[in-house]
């Protein structure tokens, strides 16, 4: 066996799997299985295949999945960097698919760092609806900021906050949350052989009180008639089943949605038919727990304009009448169109007050008037479209989002919406997430860089590329010097410079390929 496994471990999953424990044990010997997971919000999965490096191999769980063979480093193609794929465990990819996101719908991902499931759920939105994503430990929300930045997320806010508080500003509000829970992560024991030294017998204990916690202020947060799904990635009964029954004794308005004992998902044990396991010896991936919740109550009507204003919440591209010619040659028939909105303005005036977790301070009114003016002016010059949405602003920084700042209040906020960019002396400069969240066909200036030569590589190593303006994508009428979508293969990677035969690199730093 390749991982010492703890002796109490052994004994309880002997006596949990009875007969079943001698091919459970094998299956530490076989090397956990690698995986990649299409971002839709940037590439079909069919797509993906048909241009990806390394073989893959579909994940029966998850139609955007796929096993990487052993020895691929996904993580180091020009792709991984374009967002195309977020590298994920196979296992990992099921909860989200059991929460059955739709466009339009408002969703909490509870306990969401460093993002795996966060980008999952942001490509079941397609940029419609809103995304709540949190995660109690402030230095993990970095990671989770970021991946949701580089998967090209625009309806998503972050916050670094107690599900409690969380429920107090937001009762009965989402559609969807998924508590993918704190655990002692014995699934992980093969995968990750730390794991293994931060477990004791007592750490199942630990973790099932946290889980009840959790469990609770989730439900004050869910909608009548909306689903909870409840994943953990360990083996022990208190913190899986044993969690759910607890947890359901005490809200009898749920009920369990069964999906255990069907397909790939294994049954869950005990008195709670329906909850569903994943086991290293019977799939290929490591060991998973899920529970799909629904809360009984009707549905409320959801038909007022604030609430219209969230379901319809689109940043999709709406070409402009003089963009059609262009529209045509791109041929893109998959573009939905949007309602065009004035400004970046959604309904809601002006962002106030100090947005807790921030250390910028607010912008006189006069100063965000001219941010916005100056955004906007960038906006017009760059984009196909206008984004729509609330404005708000952290300091200097401008975002737009899907909620009206005051729904964030009290709130410790990482990423109130899609970051646009910042001012700098009376001039608006483009953020990078905002150009990882466009495609091509949105930018009215656009390179490809190829990943057949280095020169993707040298723009994400953020050097200054040489560039005839021939190979610049320009729509008519507009000057070819100033701020140029740059892609990989024709992918959104992150913004350039461009001006007599020069790319000046605006690849950030802190991003850059090593
Ligand atoms: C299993 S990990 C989440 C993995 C993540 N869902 C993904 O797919 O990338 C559990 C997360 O819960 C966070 N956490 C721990 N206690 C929490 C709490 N009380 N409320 C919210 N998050 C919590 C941890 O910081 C950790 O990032």
């Amino acid at each position: 066996m390749a991982v010492q496994l703890p002796h109490s471990f052994i004994e309880r999953m002997k006596e949990l799997l009875g007969t079943e424990y001698e091919q459970f044990a094998n299956s530490y010997t076989e090397i956990p299985y690698g995986g990649i997971r299409a971002n839709t919000l940037k590439i079909t999965a069919e797509q993906l295949q048909e241009i990806s490096p390394f073989q893959l191999e579909p994940i029966p769980w998850c139609p955007t999945g796929f096993y990487t063979p052993e020895g691929a480093r996904p993580g180091k193609h020009p792709y991984y960097h374009a967002g195309l794929y977020y590298i994920q465990e196979p296992s990992a990819m099921a909860p989200v698919e059991l929460l059955s996101v739709i466009p339009g719908d408002r969703v909490l991902d509870l306990c969401a760092a460093p993002g795996g499931k966060s980008t999952q759920i942001a490509a079941k939105l397609q940029g419609k609806g809103l995304l709540v994503s949190n995660d109690l430990h402030p230095e993990r929300t970095k990671a989770l900021a970021k991946n949701l930045e580089l998967y090209g997320t625009r309806n998503g806010i972050v916050l670094n906050e107690s599900p409690e508080r969380i429920a107090a500003a937001f009762p009965a509000f989402f559609d969807k949350i998924l508590i993918d829970a704190p655990c002692s992560g014995e699934g992980m024991f093969r995968k990750d052989e730390d794991m293994v030294k931060q477990w004791d017998s007592e750490t199942p204990a630990k973790y099932a009180a946290m889980q009840q916690e959790i469990l609770s202020s989730a439900a004050a947060a869910l909608a009548p008639g909306g689903t909870l799904v409840y994943s953990t990635c360990t083996f022990a009964m208190e913190e899986n089943e044993g969690s759910i029954a607890k947890f359901l004794s005490g809200h009898p308005q749920f009920s369990v949605v069964p999906v255990g004992g069907t397909g790939p998902f294994a049954e869950g044990y005990g008195e709670l038919p329906g909850t569903a396991r994943l086991w290293p010896h019977k799939v290929k991936g490591e060991g998973h727990f899920m529970a799909v919740l629904r809360h009984n109550g009707i549905p409320a009507d959801r038909t007022n304009a604030e609430d219209t204003v969230i379901s319809n919440y689109t940043q999709q591209v709406k070409p402009k009448p003089e963009d059609r010619s262009r529209e045509k040659r791109r041929q893109d028939s998959s573009v939905k169109l949007a309602p065009r909105q004035k400004n970046g303005g959604g309904k809601g005036g002006r962002p106030q007050g100090k947005m807790d977790g921030s250390s910028s301070r607010n912008l006189p009114a006069l100063v965000e008037e001219e941010a916005l003016a100056a955004y906007g002016q960038f906006v017009e010059e760059q984009l196909m479209f206008q984004p729509g949405g609330y404005p708000v602003f952290f300091g200097d920084h401008i975002y737009i989002s899907p909620l009206p700042k005051e729904a964030l209040d009290g709130l410790k906020t990482i990423r109130p919406g899609w970051y646009m960019g910042s001012m700098r002396n009376g001039r608006f400069i483009p953020g990078h997430p905002f150009a990882t969240a466009l495609r091509a066909e949105e930018s009215r200036r656009s390179l490809s860089l190829s990943t057949e030569n280095s020169e993707a590589v040298s723009y994400l190593k953020g050097e200054t590329l040489t560039v005839p303006s021939e190979r610049l994508d320009v729509q008519e009428g507009i000057p070819y010097k100033g701020y140029v979508l740059v892609c990989i293969d024709g992918y959104s990677a992150g913004w350039g410079k461009w001006q007599d035969g020069m790319l000046k690199n605006e690849y950030p730093a802190g991003w850059r390929w090593t």
